[in-house]
């Protein structure tokens, strides 16, 4: 099965997440955290910072890793690097998104998430 590596940030402010909802394609209105496909030749980090201005025109700061999810859907398998950040500069817009909210804990099971996103959201509530 074809093999897709994507990376995600958690971006996190006080004890908040921020999450989006799919603009397009299959999972539209779906949500996940911001991210996109690694491209040849950049680091999950570089590819990171470069998605995240794309999508919401800020900077980030790249932190650690919190897990990395290897999930199969009906026509690849996903395999995503997921990574705290938090804004260094700029005012969050959404480029592609369709709408955005900043998530506490409690929050967190109010929408629904890509099927791979499921179990990124247990380890985000250990630490929120
Ligand atoms: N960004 C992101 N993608 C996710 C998450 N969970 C999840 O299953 N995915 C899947 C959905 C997509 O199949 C893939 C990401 O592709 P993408 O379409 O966002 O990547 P991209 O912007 O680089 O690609 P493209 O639309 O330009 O082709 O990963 C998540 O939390 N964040």
């Amino acid at each position: 099965m074809k093999v897709v590596r994507v990376v995600a940030a958690v971006i996190r402010r006080e004890d908040q997440v921020f999450a989006t909802a799919r603009g397009y394609g299959e999972f539209c209105g779906q949500w996940e955290f911001p991210g996109g496909k690694i491209e040849e030749s950049e680091t999950p980090q570089q590819a990171l910072i470069r998605e995240i201005k794309e999508e919401l025109n800020v900077d980030i700061a790249v932190g650690e890793c919190i897990d990395t999810i290897e999930y199969d859907y009906a026509t690849f398998h996903l395999s995503m690097d997921c990574f705290w950040a938090t804004i260094i500069n700029g005012q969050l817009e959404l480029k592609e998104a369709q709408a955005a909210k900043w998530l506490s804990k409690v929050d967190l099971d109010s929408v629904t998430w890509l099927p791979a996103d499921i179990l990124l959201i247990d380890k985000i509530k250990k630490v929120l």
